[in-house]
C-alpha cells in the first residue's frame, strides 16, 4: 500500500473510506482515475434507500461486484451503521455513506449508475398501487437529484408501483431538460427469477432457464412468454395457468408468508444487482447484454413496457419486440395493457398537476 503524507493525514483519509487519488480529486474524478484501493479503474455507483431490506443486502452485493469502485449508500436512516459495516469488506469498492436529505446531492455527484430501492413496501391485503402515495413523493424528491447532480446516469428503479413510478421519474427528468429514455430502467428482474425459479416442473436446473417476462411489474400486468422459454419447452394448459398465476402473485406470496413483516427484499436484491451488473457491463461496452426491464417504448401503443432490451454504453441502446405469442398470451397482453395504461397516467398526471 502507497502512504503519503503524515500519519494524522493517513488516520483522516482511512476514516473517511478515501484513497489519496479520491480525496485529491474528490467527487468529480473520472472514472479512468478513480481507483479502488488498490483495485482496477470501476464506476460509481449510488444506492437510495440503503439501509432497507433490500438496501442492505444490494450495499452488501454491490460492495462485493469487482465493476464497481466507488460505492455511495445513501438514506434517511441508519446509512452510517450500513456504511460502517459493508466498508469493512475486504473487496475493492470504496464506500461512502451519506444521511439525510442534506446529503443527497454529495451521494449523487458524479455517479455512473444510481439504484432506487428507497420507500415503504407493502403489508398483506395492499396492491402495491396502494403505496402510490408515499413512494411517489420519494422517488420523485431522488429524481430531481438526480436531475440535477448526476444528469448522465443509469437509473435502475425499484420503487413501487413501478409502473408509476418510472413515468413518474421521466416526467421529473423532462422538466429538468435531463430526460434520456435509455437511461431510466424500471427494474422487472425479480419477475423473471422467479419464472425461471418456478419453471422447475420442467425438471431444470433454473439457471438454465430463460422465461421472458413482459409488461409491468404487478398483477395481472406481469405477462411471462412460457411460449418463448429457452430451452425451448412445452407445458400443458393446466402448467402455463399454474406458472402463470404463480409469476404473477410473487410478490403477494412474499408478502404474505411475512406477515407484516415486509415484502421481497433478498430476492429483490439478488434481482437488482444482477440487473446492475448486466447494467455496468453495458456502460463498459460489452457484447450481448441482455435483460428484461420497464423501459420507454414503442413495442405497443403505451409510452412504458417492459420487454427484453440490450443494454450498452448509453443505457437500453435496443428495445426488444415481443415476438410470436399464443392465444394465452395476447389475451394475457390486451389485460395487461389495460391495467398499465391507469398506472402509467397516475405516474405522468403526480407531476404534470
Ligand atoms: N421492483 C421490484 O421488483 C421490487 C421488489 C421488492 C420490493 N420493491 C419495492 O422496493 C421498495 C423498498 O422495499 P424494502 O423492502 O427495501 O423497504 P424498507 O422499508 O425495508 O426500506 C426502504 C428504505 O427506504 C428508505 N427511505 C424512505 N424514504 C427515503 C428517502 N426519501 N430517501 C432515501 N431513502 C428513503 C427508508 O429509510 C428505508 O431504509 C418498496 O417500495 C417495495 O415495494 C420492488
Ligand atoms: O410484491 C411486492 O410488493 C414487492 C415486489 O414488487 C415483489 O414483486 O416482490
Amino acid at each position: 500500500m502507497e502512504f503519503r503524507g503524515d500519519a494524522n493525514q493517513r488516520i483522516a483519509r482511512i476514516s473517511a473510506h478515501l484513497t489519496p487519488q479520491m480525496e485529491a480529486k474528490n467527487s468529480v474524478i473520472g472514472r479512468e482515475n478513480c481507483r479502488a484501493k488498490g483495485g482496477n479503474p470501476g464506476f460509481k455507483v449510488a444506492i437510495l434507500g440503503a439501509a432497507g431490506g433490500i438496501g442492505q443486502s444490494l450495499s452488501l452485493l454491490m460492495k462485493m461486484n469487482p465493476l464497481v469502485s466507488l460505492l455511495h449508500l445513501y438514506d434517511v436512516v441508519n446509512a452510517p451503521g450500513v456504511t460502517a459495516d459493508v466498508s469493512h469488506m475486504d473487496t475493492g469498492a470504496v464506500v461512502r455513506g451519506f444521511l439525510g436529505a442534506k446529503q443527497l446531492e454529495d451521494a449523487l455527484t458524479g455517479m455512473d449508475l444510481v439504484i432506487i430501492p428507497a420507500g415503504i413496501p407493502r403489508k398483506p391485503g395492499m396492491t402495491r398501487d396502494d403505496l402510490f402515495k408515499i413512494n411517489a413523493g420519494i422517488v420523485k424528491t431522488l429524481c430531481e437529484g438526480v436531475a440535477k447532480c448526476c444528469p448522465n446516469a443509469i437509473v435502475n428503479l425499484i420503487s413501487n408501483p413501478v409502473n408509476s413510478t418510472v413515468p413518474i421519474a421521466a416526467e421529473v427528468f423532462k422538466k429538468a431538460g435531463t430526460y434520456d429514455p435509455k437511461k431510466l430502467l424500471g427494474v422487472t428482474t425479480l419477475d423473471v427469477a422467479r419464472a425461471n425459479t418456478f419453471a422447475e416442473v420442467l425438471g431444470l436446473d433454473p439457471r438454465e432457464v430463460d422465461v421472458p417476462v413482459v409488461g409491468g411489474h404487478a398483477g395481472v400486468t406481469i405477462l411471462p412468454l412460457l411460449s418463448q422459454v429457452k430451452p425451448p419447452s412445452s407445458f400443458t394448459p393446466q402448467e402455463i395457468e399454474y406458472l402463470t398465476n404463480r409469476i404473477q402473485n410473487g410478490g403477494t406470496e412474499v408478502v404474505e408468508a411475512k406477515a407484516g413483516a415486509g415484502s421481497a427484499t433478498l430476492s429483490m436484491a439478488y434481482a437488482a444487482a444482477k440487473f446492475a451488473d448486466a447494467c455496468l457491463r453495458g456502460l463498459r461496452g460489452d457484447a450481448n447484454v441482455v435483460e428484461c426491464s420497464f423501459v420507454a417504448s414503442q413495442v405497443t401503443e403505451l409510452a412504458f413496457f417492459a420487454t427484453k432490451v440490450r443494454l450498452g454504453r448509453t443505457g437500453a441502446e435496443e428495445v426488444y419486440q415481443l415476438g410470436p405469442l399464443n392465444e394465452y398470451e395476447r389475451i394475457g397482453l390486451e389485460k395487461a395493457k389495460d391495467e398499465l395504461a391507469g398506472s402509467i397516467q397516475k405516474g405522468v398526471e403526480f407531476i404534470r398537476k
